[in-house]
Order: structure tokens, then C-alpha cells, then sequence
């Protein structure tokens, strides 16, 4: 039975964003895996009762990102017939802000609301949610206030509206959605019902999470960013499409018995296939994996599409370099596992990760060309190639998709590596123009690095939120 919601306290929950290191488009074929790491850029979720006043109870959710000028959504809630789960309407309030609609939250929450309703018949009571995300989520020019009033509070102003923020690819709406859709799930159900502790907690969240990301996204990626931010850095195998076919849409008879029962795995036909290996990544102490922002204006839309093509075009051809690259990113994770397994204070020989560095950019390189595709495109070869020659850098790729917006380094932990480079980056420019890119762009360093842990029930000390909180 569930405690009655005015007993329960806040509570807080975030997760993290991801880079995937290696496995860029091999990774959305279940014959291959991809190398992800979850970062410390972390998307926090705060929920509290809605204090409702003379005892008037409204069915309302609010939820808001304060951060951001006019990101408040409210939302209406009620349980739809035959079965149908828990439908959210936007309530259109007098402020600018509740014009807009935000798919991820709106999805999220009504995901988790249904699967709320399919394992506790209480009424659902109204709740406040805050979201907060860590700075290097955002380019943030626009920041109302000094560095130095800025530097002291964890989240920041981003002083601008969530359409104009200007994204550094660190996953915010995965790391949303899951943080969000376990906070809900948290703040409703008791302890007994779902705990994050747990394996089998996890693999819910997982799977409720992948189901509303791919639902407000509108189409299903492999769903690393989502793994990431449950499970934090793994080696991901993604779980089969088809899981996520035939579910319907909220309000249809049977909906909430169909979410629950793929939620849950009850359904024989429907058995999750993901799998995580979480003991096969390590980043060996003494170096660190570190991100940059490219800020090159230029992202490719339809590159999977069109690497995807390609490999249907030229099977054989693509067997040879997905299996080379799949066999570069298994030396990669291999040999940072051997270098963490050596003793702490031992000389560690980088050369050997140098060298798997530089082949998986050369099959990358092939798969860019053979493909028609800018993934390592020839202004972000001169930038990597640029990085790896500074003392300490032992190498870099470009995550994920690749293209124009971010490279990844391996780098020595040492402030005066870290020191070199960004002063390094601070001179130099990336010109895009020659290979189909837009613009001329700089090199941000973020400061971010990887983080082993995925979701996480955060113990706010005092004044973390207290400042967002209204
Ligand atoms: N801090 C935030 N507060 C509210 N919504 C957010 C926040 N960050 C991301 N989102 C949601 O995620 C969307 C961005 O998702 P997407 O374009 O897939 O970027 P990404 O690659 O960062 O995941 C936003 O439009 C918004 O709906
Ligand atoms: C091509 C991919 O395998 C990897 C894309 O990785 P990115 O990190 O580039 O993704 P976004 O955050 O969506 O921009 C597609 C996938 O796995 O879904």
C-alpha cells in the first residue's frame, strides 16, 4: 500500500551523460557492441508534493527547468478507460512559458505515470518537479550572472530559452528522460515497489526509460545514451527494435497492461536483450578521458541513413570493415583493462593504446569515405592529429556519429596536460569549410571527464536545490 503522498519527503534523483568512445554505427546492429562512457555532467531530478491550499486538491503536475527562461510545463493528469494508461494535457496557463510544449518531459511522464497506475491503484497526487542539469550540458554564453557568483553554484543560469541553448552532445534528453522517469517512479511507488539497488529495479528503469525516450524521439536509436545513464560506462549491446513495436500510444485500450508487461519482461515474445558489461571497462588511473565542444554549426542530419545505405549497398565490403572496427574497439576497452590492472604507481607504457587509437581512426576513415559520410572529416583528422602530438595526450577520436561537434581524448591526469591543451584549443580554430561543413569553429574543452556510476539517488546536502526550489 502506498504512504499517503503528504508523508513523503522530497526526493532527488540524476543520471548521467555518455560519450560513445567506440562503436559508432556498429553499435545499432546487435552483431556488434559499442564502448560507452557515462561522464560527470550529470542531469538532476527533484520531486516534491504540490502544496495545494484549504485542502483544494488539483490534479496537476508542474514541472520546471529553471534554468532556462520560460520552462515551465504544467500538465493536467487522468486515467483513461479500457485499460489506457495515464493520459498528461498541457494546461495552457497565462504565461508565455506554457505555450511550448517539451515532448521528452511530456513523454516521460506520462510513461511513468501509467506504469505508476498499473502497480498502485491510489489516486496520484499532484507533485512539483525541478530539473537541473550540470553546466557543460550547454554552451552557455548567455549566463546572467559573474564567472565568479557562477563558479559557486552548481547548476547555473543559463539565462536563455531551452530552444536556444546550444547543446554539446552529451546526451540531455536520455540523461532527462531516465533521471525523470526514476525520480517519478521513486517519489510514487514505495521502496518494495522498484528500488534503484537492485538489478532488477534497474533493468525496469531501463526499459521504461528506452521505451519513452524512443516514443518522444520518434524513432529507435540503439539506445546507448539511455544504457549510459542507468548503468553508467559499459560495453553495449543493444536490445532488438521489434521490442519496442506494437506497444500503441497512451489512451488505447490495453496500453498500460502492454507497458507493464514489457516493462517487466512477462511477456514471452518480449524478452529484453540489452546487455551490459560493466566489469569490461576501465579507465587505468593515470589518465582520463576528456571531451570538446566544435563548435562548427554543422550537423549532419541523415548520416546514419546514409552510412546505413551504404552497407546495404556494399555487404561484403561492410562485413570487412565492421568487423575490423568491431575487432579495434575490443583491443581499445582490452588494452585500457590491462593498463587499470597494473599496479597504481607502475610506469605505464602508452604506446600500444596509441596505436589501437590510431587504427579504429583509420577504419573510421574508411567507413567516412567508402560511405560519402564526413565522420572523421579532414578538419577534425588536423585538429585529433593536433591534440595527440601535445605531451600527455595519448590520443582521441570523434565520438558517436562523428562529424563537425566534439572530439574525445585520452590524456594523462596531470593538471599541467590538462593546462597545455586548453591553451592549446584556446588558439586554434577548426575550418570546416573545405569538407561540406559550415562554418569556422572553436575548440571548447569541457570540463567533464568519465564517471563509472549511471543513475543514482542523490542525498542533496543543504543549499544544492534550495535556490531552484520555489
Ligand atoms: N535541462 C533540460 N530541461 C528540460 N528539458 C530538457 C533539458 N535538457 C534536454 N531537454 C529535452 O531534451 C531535448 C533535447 O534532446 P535532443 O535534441 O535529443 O538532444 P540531446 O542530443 O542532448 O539528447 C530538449 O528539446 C528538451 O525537450
Ligand atoms: C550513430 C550512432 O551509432 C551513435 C550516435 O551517437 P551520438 O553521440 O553522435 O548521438 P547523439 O547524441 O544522438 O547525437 C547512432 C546510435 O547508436 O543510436
Amino acid at each position: 500500500m502506498l504512504s499517503k503522498t503528504a508523508e513523503r519527503g522530497a526526493i532527488a534523483i540524476s543520471a548521467p551523460g555518455k560519450v560513445l568512445l567506440a562503436g559508432g554505427y556498429l553499435v545499432l546492429d546487435r552483431d556488434y557492441t559499442g564502448l560507452v562512457f557515462g561522464l560527470d555532467a550529470r542531469i538532476h531530478v527533484h520531486v516534491q508534493t504540490l502544496p495545494t491550499c484549504d485542502g483544494l486538491i488539483l490534479s496537476e503536475i508542474i514541472v520546471r527547468s529553471p534554468q532556462f527562461r520560460d520552462a515551465e510545463w504544467r500538465y493536467g493528469y487522468r486515467l483513461t478507460e479500457d485499460d489506457g494508461g495515464i493520459q498528461v494535457t498541457q494546461l495552457k496557463g497565462h504565461s508565455t512559458s506554457s505555450q511550448s510544449r517539451n515532448r521528452f518531459v511530456e513523454t516521460a511522464l506520462a510513461y511513468a505515470l501509467t506504469y505508476v497506475s498499473s502497480l498502485a491503484h491510489e489516486s496520484i497526487e499532484p507533485a512539483s518537479i525541478t530539473i537541473l542539469a550540470d553546466t557543460d550540458y550547454y554552451s552557455h554564453a548567455g549566463t546572467s550572472e559573474s564567472t565568479t557568483t557562477q563558479a559557486k553554484k552548481r547548476f547555473p543560469d543559463f539565462n536563455v530559452p531551452l530552444t536556444e541553448a546550444h547543446k554539446t552532445g552529451l546526451g540531455s534528453s536520455a540523461a532527462l528522460v531516465t533521471a525523470f522517469t526514476a525520480a517519478v517512479l521513486s517519489h510514487y511507488l514505495p521502496p518494495n515497489a522498484i528500488s534503484l539497488d537492485t538489478e532488477s529495479g534497474r533493468a525496469r528503469l531501463h526499459n521504461l526509460a528506452q521505451a519513452a525516450h524512443c516514443a518522444a524521439q520518434g524513432k529507435v536509436g540503439s539506445g546507448f545514451d539511455v544504457a549510459a545513464a542507468v548503468y553508467g560506462s559499459c560495453i553495449y549491446k543493444r536490445f532488438s527494435p521489434s521490442l519496442l513495436e506494437g506497444l500503441g500510444e497512451i489512451g488505447t485500450t490495453g496500453f498500460s497492461n502492454h507497458l507493464r508487461s514489457l516493462i517487466e519482461g512477462t511477456d514471452p515474445m518480449k524478452k529484453w536483450d540489452t546487455q551490459i558489461n560493466k566489469s569490461a571497462v576501465s579507465v587505468p588511473k593515470g589518465l582520463k578521458l576528456l571531451m570538446c565542444d566544435v563548435d562548427c554549426g554543422s550537423e549532419t542530419v541523415g548520416m546514419v541513413k546514409t552510412v546505413l545505405n551504404w552497407r546495404k549497398d556494399k555487404p561484403e565490403e561492410a562485413a570487412l570493415l565492421w568487423a575490423a572496427l568491431q575487432k579495434g574497439n575490443e583491443d581499445l576497452a582490452g588494452e585500457l583493462r590491462r593498463l587499470a590492472q597494473l599496479p597504481e604507481h607502475s610506469a605505464k607504457d602508452y604506446e600500444d593504446l596509441r596505436v589501437v587509437i590510431l587504427t579504429i581512426r583509420s577504419l573510421i576513415r574508411e567507413m567516412s569515405e567508402k560511405a560519402g559520410v564526413p565522420i572523421e572529416p579532414r578538419a577534425q583528422t588536423e585538429l585529433l592529429d593536433a591534440c595527440s602530438r601535445l605531451p600527455g595526450v595519448i590520443g582521441g577520436v570523434v565520438p558517436g556519429a562523428g562529424g563537425f561537434d566534439a572530439i574525445a581524448l585520452l590524456v594523462e591526469d596531470k593538471v599541467e596536460v590538462v593546462t597545455e591543451l586548453h591553451s592549446f584549443l584556446d588558439a586554434y580554430k577548426v575550418d570546416a569549410t573545405e569538407d561540406g561543413g559550415a562554418s569556422m569553429g572553436k575548440v571548447r574543452l569541457l570540463g567533464v571527464k568519465q564517471e563509472m556510476e549511471g543513475i543514482k539517488a542523490e542525498e542533496p546536502e543543504p543549499g544544492l536545490y534550495s535556490d531552484w526550489l520555489r
